[in-house]
């Protein structure tokens, strides 16, 4: 589903003299399938904007638009339940919203709360419980009996068993090691393509943008600071440091490089292999058409 926001104003406590402007004059558009990465300093107004994306809030002011619907100050969508069935959120440290004595019953929870048939859930039990990484002789067992990392894809699981359209990720890998990020990201890089998701990630890790995102937007206190491809935009050191934020550790690489050697590497999302390779060429006298 294409989201679209124009002209976005979000206003916590309003009307008070607690009043606060999270979200100012934000416009943006994701086209359906996209792979989106929102990235901002602490109090960028992250949180908030995926708020908007199932409804949990609507704008002060400007329109939000996802598929077919429509939230603005004065009209919430009527069919909200229908919205938040197609707009799945896995919040930050999901596993603590975990409460059912089985991991079967968490999972099928959401579909559950939906009307989805009794059936239909056992079916995408069947298939969600290989795609996050879990086995079946799980299902019967309390989630809290899991460790942490299996707790969490627990939740994952809960969440993509209401087969949405668009998938929100709040920080998705926070706590845990990095074998365990590098597992969850690579399994959200899978379903995005398998299922032809909408996903947007919300992040501090500027590798996790550049690695899996298509498209990123950059938010400083509440608009938007940047937006466009990972490579034209997470290269640009002196902007980002601007809003407390850093190149990704491939992109800082190329540049003392390029600092040390005089010799331009361009960056177009190299694995560190690739990197290591262009280094090695272009230091044994090569360049980019050798
Ligand atoms: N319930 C609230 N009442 C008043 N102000 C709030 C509330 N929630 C958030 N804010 C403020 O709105 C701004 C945006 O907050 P938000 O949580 O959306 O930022 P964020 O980018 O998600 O931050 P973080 O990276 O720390 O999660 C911040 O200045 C924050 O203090």
């Amino acid at each position: 589903m294409d989201i679209t926001f124009e002209n976005v104003n979000y206003i916590y406590q309003q009307g008070t003299p607690f009043a606060h402007k999270a979200i100012k004059d934000l416009s943006f558009h994701i086209p359906s399938g996209s792979f989106v990465a929102i990235i901002g300093h602490t109090g960028s107004g992250k949180s908030t904007l995926i708020q908007h994306l199932n409804g949990l809030v609507h704008p002060s002011a400007g329109t939000v638009t996802i598929g077919n619907y429509r939230l603005t100050n004065d009209e919430k969508p009527k069919n909200m339940k229908e919205l938040r069935s197609k707009v799945g959120v896995v919040f930050q440290y999901p596993e603590h919203q975990l409460f059912e004595e089985t991991v079967e019953k968490d999972i099928a929870f959401g579909p559950e709360n939906f009307g989805v048939s009794k059936e239909e859930i056992a079916k995408r039990i069947q298939e969600i419980i290989p795609a996050v990484g879990l086995s079946g002789e799980m299902l019967k067992r309390s989630p809290f009996d899991l460790s942490g990392g299996q707790m969490r894809r627990v939740a994952i699981a809960g969440v993509l068993a209401i087969k949405p359209d668009v998938l929100v990720l709040d920080e998705p890998t926070a706590g845990l090691d990095p074998r365990g990020q590098k597992e969850i990201m690579n399994m959200f890089k899978e379903l995005h393509k398998k299922e032809g998701l909408t996903t947007v990630l919300v992040t501090h890790s500027m590798e996790d943008a550049v690695q899996y995102a298509d498209h990123v937007i950059i938010l400083n206190k509440g608009t938007k600071y940047m937006e466009g491809r990972p490579e034209d935009v997470l290269t640009q050191q002196e902007a980002l440091n601007k809003v407390q934020l850093d190149v990704p550790e491939a992109v800082q690489f190329l540049l003392n490089f390029e600092k040390r050697f005089g010799i331009k590497i361009p960056f177009q999302r190299q694995t560190t292999e690739e990197i290591a390779r262009d280094v090695h060429r272009y230091l044994q006298g090569g360049g980019e058409n050798e």
